[in-house]
This record gives C-alpha cells, structure tokens and sequence, in this order.
C-alpha cells in the first residue's frame, strides 16, 4: 500500500541547501536553472524495524563431506521405509496410519508413486460399513490421508458422531480429545457444502478450547499446537519437526521411520543453511543495505517463506531463485509504499515496463543500483536456462514482475488522488499486488522439466486455485495491516475498500473478510482433489503460499515484526540442533 501524502507539489517543502542558507536571494548572482541542485525531496521516514539477525547466516561454513555423509545415512531407512509402504502383509489401518505418519514427517517426497499406488488400491477397496465400526481418531486420520493426498472421500463418515435428534456432535465427542483434535485437523480440508465439516471445526475448536488447560504431557502439547496452527495452514518443513516432536507414539512403533526422519532433517537443515549462508551473501555483496537502507532487511524471513513453497532437496536452485526474485519485491514494495514520491514511482514503474538498461538514467539515484542488479539477474537467468530450452519461465516471471511494479503504480496514484477504490476495482488490482502471481511463476524457474510450457500455459489462464492463493494473500494482509498502515498514512486497504462499498462498520467488514478468506481456503482444497488440472508437484507451492500468509499474517504483522513467530521458526530451523542420531 503507498503512503498517503499532501501532494500539492509534492507536499513537500523542499530541504534548504547550504548555499540558500548562506546566500540570502538577491545577493548573489543569479545562476542558470540547469546548474541548480534538484531540491531533494522532504522523504517520510520509512523507519521499519532492522534485521533480528544480522550477518547471522553469513558465516556459515558447509562440509561436503558432512553432507554427502547424510545422503548416504538416509539410503538404508529410507528403503526400509519404502519396504514398510509396500508391505502386502500389513492391515489398510495400519498402512494408513504408516502413509499419514510418513507425509506429517515430510518423507512423502522419497516416496511419491509408491504412496500413490497404495492409497489407489486402498481407496478403491473402501466399505463404508467399515467407518460405522471404527473411533473417531482412526476415522480422521484416514480422512486426513486420503484427502492430503488428493481422493475425495466423503465427509458423511463423520456423520455417525452426530445425535440424530439434535443435529450436535455427541457428549462422547467432547470427551475424547485425541478424536476431536483429528477432527478438528480434518476439518481443515473441508470443501464448499461440507457443513459437517464448518460444525466440527466449529465444535471441536471450541470443545478444544475449554479443555486444554486440564491436559499434561504429550497430549497438552499437541492440543495447544493445533490450535495455534493446524497441520494443513501449517508451514511443511516446521509441522514436519512439531510433529516429531510431539506424536512420537504415532510412529516410534517403526524404527525406520524415526530413523529416516532424523536423518532427513539433519541433511535437509545443512542444505538449507548453505542455501541460506548463500542468498545471504548475495544480498550482502549487492549493498542493499546501503543503496536501499529504507526497506525491511528481512533476507532469513523471505528464505523461510520460500521455504515454504518447497522443501525438497532438489529444489534447491529454485529457492534461491525465488528468494532473490522475492526479496527484489521488498525493494519495490517498500519503496513504493514508504519512499519514493509519486513522480519517482512513474519512473520507477516506466523503467521496469521497459527493461533496457538505458532507461537507468531516468531513474533516482537511490535506486540505480537495484534496477542495475535486478536487470543483471534476470539476464544471467535467460542465459542460464536458454540453454536448456526454459527461458520461457524466465519471461513469465518477468513479466509478472512488470505487472506488479503497475500494480503497485496504480495504488500509489489512488492515494496521491486520495481515492478509496470500490472493492471489485480493489480487488482487481489487489490479486496482482498480493506479489503471488509474481512469487508462484517465479518458484517456476528452477524447477525443471515438471515446469515445462504447457505448465506456463495453464499458469496464464490464471486458475481458480492461484486466485484463491493470491486472496488469501492480500486479506489477510490487509486484515493484519490496515491499522498500521492507516497510523503510516499508506493506502487505503481492502478493509477500507469494504467498508467503503457495503457501508458497514470496521468489525463487520473484517468479519465478512475472514468469511472470503475461509471460501478460498474451500477452493484450494477442491483444487488439490484428483483428478487436478496439473501435477500435485504444481500446485503445492500454490498451496503453501496460501499456508505462508496464514503463518506470517495469523496473529500480527510477522513480516514487518518478525520477532515473535518468524523469529521462532528460523531458530527452529537454522539455528538449534535437529534431533539427534544418537538416541
Ligand atoms: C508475499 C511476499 C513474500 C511479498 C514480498 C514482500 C512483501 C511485499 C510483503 C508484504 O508487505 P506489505 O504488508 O507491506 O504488503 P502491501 O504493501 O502489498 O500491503
Ligand atoms: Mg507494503
């Protein structure tokens, strides 16, 4: 959102020189316009809060050999693993509870087809007889697993926990709390017209609620965890290390599993510090920090959104791909919203439109050198993937990124107008500055064949499952920010844009915003039900962008004040220790 301003010229006074402050007007002789210093611009103060973690990550030092050693450790679990997953001998139940185990880990990426096989034959083999005999928690975790993984198992199997006369879920219900806490993750995945499933959220959150503070050990633990975030708007690679944490009774019954599982996260968290160490650096050596001191320094908290997206191994150059591509939003994003002034922005967003080096010279000296450098990358990105035949993916991302230097463009010039936009208009433009356009294309490019052209294609016709993806974004972020950016004199929100066209107050707008939000979520979730319009590997990111704006904007504005939840998850991840080997 750009910064409200006066702008009759500008609004602003312009600085006194040194020289009008020792020449008084009229005592010197007067001296061409062209030779006159350009008054610089009275700027409002950006002033976000710094980076929390300094050149923290830059001093990492990977050991080849430390990794090579993990690859290695990780062969024989994860065959043993692979052997448990195809065991004929073992009963659906158990497998079930294996498949969900094994996906809440985050091993389900060694094990893509084989998985797909299993829960194939056993979806088929579905009796419906069989779910009036069995308990709530083994009902919800295959729900769970069946519906992770895409088949679309009818949420009637949940209707036998209801009392026929009252329509309520039973006083049993209430009283069995690993039951309701399945429940209650189940009815995260729930689809449009799955009432049941609005109630049981609705039930079991609540029943949840009343009782946690009753509950000890293992059990406390899980319940305060899903209330605060459940598995499904979770971010993967932290629900895969709070899952191991605290459900061990769900898996310590196979040793591999707990093997695999450590192994896997020590092997990941040095990949991904090295990845880290890397962007970090980069960022460092381009001098942000001194050309664009105004933004959030928030490299470690753009990694870990990116993270987000995709966690696997051989994902690896897509990340930092991503992450750069991301953190240039920043730049853009805060410069636009907390910097530049309205005739700065115009140029600003013509030299992006026409992306020739040549139109630097039109451009404020603060921001030379970030147009210089993001010319720079993209260009050593054509080249790099030219010559694998995907420069394509290479122009998408940068034409998204065009289309939000205007999208942010068209913000700036409602508020220079002092123009609170209808909420269609809003939203119109708000899909584009939720940046998801730009970051979902972008994770594209370094993710090779499965990224292929046809994959682009389908990302043009702009579906309906990156839309919701892209609503999530700017609600929620607008939900979470619109205070702040009112007290900043930044443009209006979508919180105002409602309020302005249904007439309603701030406590119905967000209300009725939240509503929006909880529909997008319903079509995300029909959106990863087989048959999908693209691979599984496609969408996950879409839906882990969706996840990351419930992780960064959940509570309060993590992004700009990443001291609380960001801060605890970049610890988790990079800083402490992952479980050890030895016991
Ligand atoms: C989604 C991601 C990772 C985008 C890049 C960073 C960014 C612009 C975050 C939102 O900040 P904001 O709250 O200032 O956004 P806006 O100005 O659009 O409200
Ligand atoms: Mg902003």
């Amino acid at each position: 959102m750009a910064l409200v301003r006066n702008n009759s010229s500008n609004g602003r006074e312009p600085v006194l020189s040194p020289r009008s402050l020792t020449s008084p007007r009229g005592l010197t002789s007067p001296r061409p316009l062209a030779a006159r210093p350009t008054p610089e611009p009275v700027r409002p103060l950006a002033n976000f809060p710094p980076s929390i973690w300094a050149d923290r990550f830059i001093t990492f030092s990977l050991d080849n050999s430390e990794l090579e050693a993990y690859a290695n450790a990780l062969e024989e679990p994860k065959e043993a693993v692979r052997s448990l997953i195809t065991d004929t001998t073992i009963d659906a139940t158990t497998k079930l509870k294996l498949i969900y185990s094994v996906h809440r880990l985050g091993l389900s990426y060694l094990y893509p087809e084989e998985i797909d096989a299993e829960l194939d034959i056993l979806f088929k083999k579905i009796d419906l007889d069989y779910y009036e005999q069995v308990d709530l928690y083994t009902i919800s975790v295959q729900f769970q697993v069946f519906r992770h993984h895409g088949y679309r198992l009818s949420s009637d199997i949940f209707k036998k926990f209801k009392d026929t006369t009252t329509g309520i879920f039973t006083d049993e219900v209430s009283k069995d709390v690993k039951g309701m806490l399945s429940l209650y993750e189940s009815a995260h995945l729930r689809l449009h017209g799955e009432d049941i499933l609005d109630e049981a959220l609705a039930f079991t959150e609540a029943q949840l609620k009343k009782i946690v503070s009753t509950l000890e050990g293992d059990l406390a633990r899980q319940v305060n965890q899903v209330l605060k975030r459940p598995f499904h708007t979770g971010m993967p690679m932290v629900e895969a290390r709070l899952y191991f944490n605290t459900h061990e009774e769900d898996f310590s019954c196979h040793e591999a599993v707990v093997k695999l599982a450590k192994i896997n996260f020590n092997y990941l968290q040095l990949q991904q510090k090295e990845e880290l160490r890397m962007v970090s650096q980069w960022w460092k050596d381009m001098e942000f920090q001194t050309s664009v001191p105004y933004i959030r320094d928030r490299v470690p908290e753009i990694y870990l959104w990116i993270l987000g997206l995709y966690f696997e191994p051989y994902y690896s150059r897509a990340r930092i791909i991503a992450t750069k591509i991301t953190l240039f939003l920043v730049v853009l994003d805060d410069t636009y919203d907390a910097y530049a002034t309205i005739d700065e922005i115009r140029l600003i967003t013509d030299a992006i439109n026409r992306w020739e080096m040549s139109a630097i010279d039109q451009l404020p000296q603060y921001i030379k050198p970030f147009f210089r450098i993001l010319l720079n990358e993209y260009d050593d990105l054509e080249k790099e993937y030219s010559k694998d035949g995907r420069a394509f993916s290479v122009h998408a991302s940068k034409q998204a990124f065009q289309e939000i230097a205007r999208g942010y463009l068209e913000e700036a010039e409602w508020l220079n107008n002092n123009y609170v936009a209808t909420f269609p208009e809003y939203m119109r433009n708000g899909l584009i500055t939720s940046a998801y356009n730009v970051i979902s294309k972008s994770a594209l490019v370094g993710m090779g064949a499965i990224a292929d052209e046809e994959a682009l294609a389908w990302f043009e016709t702009h579906p309906k499952i990156l839309k919701a993806s892209e609503l999530i974004s700017r609600l929620q972020d607008d939900v979470m920010t619109f205070q702040f950016e009112r007290k900043r004199g930044q443009s209006a929100t979508g919180v105002d844009a409602y309020i302005k066209e249904y007439k309603v107050s701030e406590e119905v707008a967000i209300k009725e915003l939240m509503k929006i939000i909880e529909n997008a979520w319903k079509d995300i979730n029909e959106g990863c039900l087989k048959p999908t319009e693209v691979s599984m590997a496609l969408l996950t990111p879409i839906l882990n962008l969706a996840r990351m704006i419930d992780v960064v904007y959940k509570f309060d504005d993590g992004f700009t004040f990443p001291g609380k939840t960001l801060k605890d998850y970049i610890t988790l991840l990079f800083v402490s220790p992952p479980p050890s080997l030895e016991n």
